[in-house]
């Protein structure tokens, strides 16, 4: 979450905002498909994460304090996200079949309790962010693409998974041709898509976002999608309405401390969710996963749209208290407990 980017909304808009409509989100949701599960198609990566004071010039060495393994990537922190949440929840992803790392991040989505039956290894490494952490808490990354970039072979098995399941969950770190390839045999199949908009920067096709259930970018995502300015309410609800009318039919906009806004469908009343306060931010690494993640698994689950918002928001609060992205994914008991002292 970039500090910079975060609105500055006036008493109004906060207050009007509060009204909550009570609509279901989609109404190919319902609770036939309440067992069915979650399939999350995307990235896995090995987080290195280094603590440094400052970046270093070109031609110098810097020492860093540490180096630590994470277990990462926007698919699989959203795979763990909604298993944590306690949704049935499969992953189809691509490991590095020689890099060590692979079972550190086995092992870690699977200790969440998501299903790793129909992920694969491939040839290469895993894909690897180098995170520099700067004091002041300031993040530059490098990305290696790795087996999240190779080439992507969807097995009998994972495209019969992805035509029976309750929703498909889809991120931006992976080839957008899988994604595409992913969204239309979903939508064939009347499975609902979500893509968080999170990673590679660039437009999204046209054929993509027709088939999109939801559509998820915090505002930063919103305005270079759209090319259009995001810097307050307003401007994020008429950059929202210009995905919808490109095919679009939700739009779910993080706004990190400034809490989300919906845009529910055509003819439905925005929402605007303000954020729970959380008692101590210590790092907001992967609340946007955890946000989208939880919004499916509520919406999977029957929850109206206000309360779907609710839940991923009290998820993403808890998410904020605690360092890492994957370990710090709450579980359902512990949002439960904070909706619960709402
Ligand atoms: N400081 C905070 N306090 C409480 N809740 C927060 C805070 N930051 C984020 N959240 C919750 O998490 C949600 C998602 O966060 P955010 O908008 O930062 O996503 P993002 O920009 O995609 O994040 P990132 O890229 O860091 O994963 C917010 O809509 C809000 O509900």
């Amino acid at each position: 979450m970039l500090a910079s980017r975060r609105l500055h909304l006036n008493t109004k808009a906060r207050v009007s905002s509060r009204r909550v409509v009570a609509i279901s989100p989609r109404a190919a949701l319902t609770d036939s498909m309440v067992q069915k599960p979650l399939v999350v198609v995307g990235s896995v990566n090995a987080d290195l994460v280094l603590p440094i004071e400052r970046l270093p010039r070109p031609g110098e060495t810097l020492a860093a304090a540490s180096i630590e393994t994470v277990p990462g990537g926007k698919g699989a922190n959203q795979a763990a996200a909604a298993a944590r949440a306690g949704y049935p929840t499969s992953f189809i992803g691509q490991f590095g079949r020689d890099d060590p790392n692979a079972t550190l991040l086995r092992g870690a989505l699977a200790g969440c309790g998501v299903d790793l039956s129909h992920a694969v290894d491939v040839d290469g490494p895993c894909g690897t962010a180098l995170i520099l952490l700067q004091a002041g808490g300031e993040n530059s990354i490098i990305i290696v693409g790795g087996a999240n970039q190779a080439a992507w072979q969807l097995s009998d098995s994972a495209r019969q998974l992805l035509s029976g399941a309750g929703a498909v969950l889809l991120q931006r770190e992976i080839p957008e041709s899988v994604n595409l390839e992913v969204a239309l045999l979903a939508k064939a199949a009347g499975v609902p898509v979500f893509l968080d908009a999170g990673g590679v920067e660039g437009p999204i096709a046209p054929a993509l976002l027709a088939c999109l259930d939801v559509l998820s970018p915090n505002e930063t995502e919103l305005a270079r999608l759209t090319g259009l300015p995001t810097e307050g309410e307003e401007q994020v609800r008429a950059a929202a309405e210009s995905l919808m009318a490109a095919g679009v039919r939700s739009v779910l906009v993080k706004l990190g401390a400034d809490g989300s806004l919906l845009l529910p469908g055509a003819g439905s009343e925005p929402i605007r969710q303000l954020a729970i306060r959380a008692p101590e931010v210590v790092d907001t690494t992967g609340a946007g996963d955890c946000f989208t993640a939880t919004y499916a698994v509520a919406v999977l689950e029957g929850q109206d749209a206000a309360s779907a918002l609710r839940f991923a928001s009290a998820a993403g609060c808890l998410c904020v208290q605690r360092r890492g992205a994957m370990p710090s994914l709450p579980s359902r008991q512990e949002v439960e407990a904070l909706l619960a002292a709402q």
